[in-house]
């Protein structure tokens, strides 16, 4: 059994009635009534074992995969079973969903350690902006809208859940759809079976060792995205050294634009070319030139947006909308805003500016301080931590970074989950020199803290947890919305910090 055709035969022997509503669920724990649960094998658990779960929660019918233990689903009715399940799941899954498969919208995917979910969202403006069309995202802030985004466990979702998504979207008649694609997802085939119009590469550096095991096997999963899915065109920065070998090995039928602000550029015979960028107290200036089929152009760029990175982001977002026609024109960068939880400002008067900001990697963090240091004058103040069963390898590093670029260095706790918070900070420590920092482990004291020692010139970077809206302590995860926190914090003191 290869597809959902067949499937449907073989339930319908079955005497299974399916709603329209009915839904393909990988997760007995969001199974609701009417829904079809599949148990796969997976990494740590046989999703057989749920089955039970399933049935109790109004699970109509069962996809089992043969790879599961036979004693969890034999004794069950209105199972099916599929050879190699988890390696058809994408196609079934696209079947069940996409009813129109002649039905479409153009598929952006956006891959890299830093920079996914701030591409994506200004896109998604971007389009709002030039089209007058919303655009649907689908990443770690959050899925669909980005007015009315819906929580999202992941960054990529996984595929079931991506063309229940699509299926919806296309309901919508959302002109295109950005979607972030983690390395993770890529090795565990998440977007199989989609084709993309646009694949974009940010940059490579180090995080998620834990899963990948090397860089190179990092590298590798995301490569996949080029090589593998083929898409119509890749957007590439090649300021990057992963970057520059993944434009070498994209397959012919696949388009390169290359981007960035290094000589490499214009080495491709299509770029967008970052030729100069100003940092000031409003935002960035960006110097541009493109060269998109044949016709070499440029143009001046003004946003209320901080960060030099930023300009790479932008160049990606600017490559992208060319290569899909979009009618952009200068003026519409200008009505961009910053993305939620990241560079995001609170401004005060008389008091320091915070800047709520996701980085959790060693070079968005060193990124995020450089780029702050360039956009705001004074001291410079940096709040950080480390999550919990991730990536131990960057701990030393980030700390090594805040004390290289900040003036003042708090570590605190960011989501320790199951992990000693004493031992992450001891390991965030090992990379530091002299003892010329504090150690406040509760993220609120830490921030009220810099807010009251710190002049109304300087500036506070609050760094990991971005839109975040809770912190993982143990397995509690306790609500927490850091960005709520700031402003409302900000609005109790008076210049200096002074309370009320
Ligand atoms: C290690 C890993 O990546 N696991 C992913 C994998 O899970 P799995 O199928 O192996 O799950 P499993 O725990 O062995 O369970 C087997 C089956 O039992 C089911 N189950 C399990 C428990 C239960 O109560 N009921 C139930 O039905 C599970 O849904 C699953 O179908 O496939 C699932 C569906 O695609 C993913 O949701 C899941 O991501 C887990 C939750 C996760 O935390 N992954 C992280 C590492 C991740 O993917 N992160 C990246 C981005 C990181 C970044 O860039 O910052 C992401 O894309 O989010
Ligand atoms: N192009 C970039 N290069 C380096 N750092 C960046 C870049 N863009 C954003 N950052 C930094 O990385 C942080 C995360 O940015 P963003 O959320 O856009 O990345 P992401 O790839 O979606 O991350 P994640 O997969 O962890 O959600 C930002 O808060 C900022 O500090
Ligand atoms: N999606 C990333 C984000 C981590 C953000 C940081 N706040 C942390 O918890 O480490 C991860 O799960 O590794």
């Amino acid at each position: 059994m290869t597809n959902w055709r067949d499937i449907e035969q073989q339930l319908k022997k079955a005497q299974v009635v399916l709603e329209p509503s009915a839904r393909l669920i990988p997760d007995s724990r969001q199974v609701t009534k009417g829904d079809i649960f599949i148990a796969t094998k997976g990494f740590d658990q046989d999703g057989a074992s749920y089955i039970n779960k399933a049935l109790e929660l109004g699970a109509v019918a069962i996809l089992v995969s043969d790879a599961c233990d036979e004693h969890l689903y034999s004794k069950f009715n209105n199972v099916v079973l599929v050879t190699d399940l988890e390696k058809k799941i994408a196609h079934i899954a696209k079947e069940f969903y996409i009813k129109d498969q002649s039905v479409s919208m153009p598929v952006i995917a956006v891959t890299g350690t830093n920079g996914k979910t701030s591409i994506s969202h200004l896109l998604a403006q971007l389009s709002q902006i030039c089209l007058q069309q919303e655009s649907a995202v689908i990443g770690t802030i959050g899925t669909g809208s980005i007015n009315d985004l819906q929580p999202s466990s992941n960054t990529t979702p996984g595929v079931t859940e991506i063309y229940r998504l699509i299926s919806e979207f296309l309901v919508k008649n959302y002109g295109s759809l950005t979607m972030e694609v983690s390395s993770h997802a890529l090795e565990q085939g998440r977007i199989e079976g989609l084709d993309l119009d646009v694949a974009i590469f940010t940059n490579l550096t180090l995080d998620h060792l834990d899963y990948h095991g090397t860089m190179e096997a990092y590298f590798e999963a995301k490569a996949k995205l080029f090589n593998e899915y083929q898409p119509k065109c890749a957007v590439i920065n090649v300021d990057d050294k992963y970057g520059r070998r993944l434009a070498d090995m994209v397959a012919n039928q696949t388009r390169v634009i290359a981007y960035g602000q290094s000589d490499n550029v214009k080495a491709y015979s299509d770029y967008v070319y970052i030729r100069g960028f100003e940092c000031h107290t409003h935002g960035l200036s960006i110097d541009i030139e493109w060269q998109v089929i044949g016709a070499k152009e440029e143009c001046f760029l003004q946003l209320p947006i901080y960060g030099e990175f930023n300009c790479l982001n932008l160049a990606a977002v600017f490559a992208t909308a060319l290569t899909l026609n979009w009618p952009i024109v200068a003026g519409h960068f200008s009505q961009l805003k910053p993305v939620p939880g990241r560079l995001e400002l609170f401004v005060k008067p008389n008091l320091p500016v915070a800047v709520v900001d996701y980085a959790h990697t060693p070079d968005a963090l060193e990124q995020s301080l450089l780029a702050v240091r360039k956009h705001l004058s004074g001291e410079l103040y940096v709040i950080f931590g480390c999550g919990g069963e991730r990536d131990v390898s960057k701990r030393p590093i980030m700390g090594q970074l805040a004390q290289k670029h900040a003036d003042h260095v708090i570590i605190t706790n960011d989501n320790p989950r199951t992990e000693n918070e004493d031992k992450i900070i001891t390991d965030i420590e090992a990379g530091m020199t002299g003892s010329n920092y504090q150690i406040i482990k509760s993220r609120k004291e830490a921030i009220e803290l810099a807010l009251q020692n710190a002049t109304a010139s300087d500036a506070i970077l609050i760094a990991g947890k971005g839109h975040e809206t809770y912190q993982v302590i143990g397995t509690e995860s306790i609500a927490y919305n850091e960005r709520d926190y700031v402003e409302k914090l900000m609005a109790t003191l008076t210049n200096h910090g002074g309370m009320i």
